[in-house]
């Protein structure tokens, strides 16, 4: 169901932000938002974003906070998870140490032009498409069998042992939350598990954001929801810069130390029939100070079609997606076009009006 490609001229490798601030070139013009700009970093504060404690998430009172983070914000600061600080600094700490390095040493891994796996920047679609301020690193560290070691850094050394163990720690934490997520809508507790499939998937994601000159002109991320099930986001320590849309109010999402911000994506929004909601969310950047957060989108196995689960299907609630397949696949083009690729599997339900 993707969109024609008729606007795509071609797909192009862009520059590295990380160069352009080295290079103190002007903001090109694809960067910069002429209109609604300014003002990007006026969130509304946000103390208001549930914070749930996973220690406790067998208590029904955490499960009820969990259903009502879920079905209101679409995400929360979750503590007590398990991982210790030391563990997560290490996280941050290899991830930066890659792109302090030079240039040369980062093009190693750098993602073929039509690829999306590896060290790059935004793929370029088409001439007038926005671009975020923001470098990344994208690899899929799960299932296993798929890695590309290719394009894994190799440098700092502990750079894959870190990734490896990182992954092994959110995929227990992943089945934590989704078996919380089904009790707390009164489902069997594997149903959402057992929805995603045999070979769910895992990417993980680096974004650095460096400096901008113009940050209230430009995005780091322009607004979007995610393809996920779910995402797990590892903030920066130091920068906040994330923003999430409630009420049609952007809020400002603020760091809170060892917590990860879960947040629903477009998959649970379907299989729980919109009773979860997958937030717009979008990153704003900051004039001095580079940010670096860490992003793991697990998504079903792209064989597995997904729908509505049954149960949460009624007359009060009629079915409101049609089942898709490999929806990450139609993901990043919307999402490119500053579209939503939900609206492609959305059913109009007129005849409720
Ligand atoms: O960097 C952030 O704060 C958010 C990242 C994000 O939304 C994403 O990677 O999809
Ligand atoms: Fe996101």
């Amino acid at each position: 169901m993707a969109e024609s490609n008729s606007e795509v001229e071609k797909v192009v490798l862009g520059n590295f932000v990380q160069d352009l601030i080295l290079t103190s070139q002007e903001v090109q013009t694809n960067y910069v938002y002429t209109e609604g700009g300014v003002g990007f970093r006026d969130a509304l504060d946000s103390g208001g974003i549930p914070v749930i404690d996973l220690s406790l998430l067998t208590s029904p009172f955490e499960l009820t906070k969990l259903h009502h983070a879920l079905s209101s914000w679409g995400c929360f600061q979750a503590i007590n998870h398990g991982m210790s600080s030391s563990f997560l600094d290490k996280v941050r700490e290899v991830s930066k140490q890659f792109f302090e390095l030079p240039k040369e040493e980062k093009m190693i891994y750098a993602r073929e032009p039509n690829d999306m796996e590896g060290y790059g920047s935004d793929i370029i679609y088409f001439r007038d498409q926005k671009l975020d301020w923001t470098d990344r690193i994208y690899l899929k560290v799960q299932p296993e069998e798929q890695r590309n070691f290719k394009v894994w850094p190799e440098k700092p050394n502990d750079f894959r042992t870190t990734v490896i163990e990182y992954t092994e720690r959110l995929k227990l934490l992943n089945e934590v939350i989704l078996k919380g997520m089904a009790k707390s809508l009164n489902l069997e507790e594997y149903s959402l598990l057992k929805e995603c499939g045999d070979k769910d998937t895992m990417l993980l994601r680096f974004n650095y954001y460096p400096p901008c000159p113009m940050a209230d002109h430009v995005l780091g991320l322009k607004p979007h929801a995610d393809g996920s099930t779910v995402t797990y986001l590892l903030q920066d320590k130091e920068v906040d810069g994330l923003q999430v849309l409630k009420d049609n109010r952007w809020f400002k999402v603020p760091i809170i130390s060892d917590a990860l911000l879960i947040n629903v994506g477009d998959q649970v929004e379907i299989m729980s029939n919109g009773i979860f909601r997958s937030p717009i969310h979008r990153v704003v950047v900051n004039e001095e100070k580079d940010r670096l957060t860490i992003a793991m989108f697990f998504t079903p196995d792209p064989e597995k079609e997904i729908g509505p689960i049954e149960q949460l299907v009624n007359e009060s609630r009629p079915k409101s997606y049609t089942p898709v397949k490999n929806y990450t696949d139609i993901f990043f083009q919307y999402y490119q076009k500053g579209k939503r690729a939900i609206e492609a599997s959305k059913i109009q339900l007129c005849e409720a009006e």
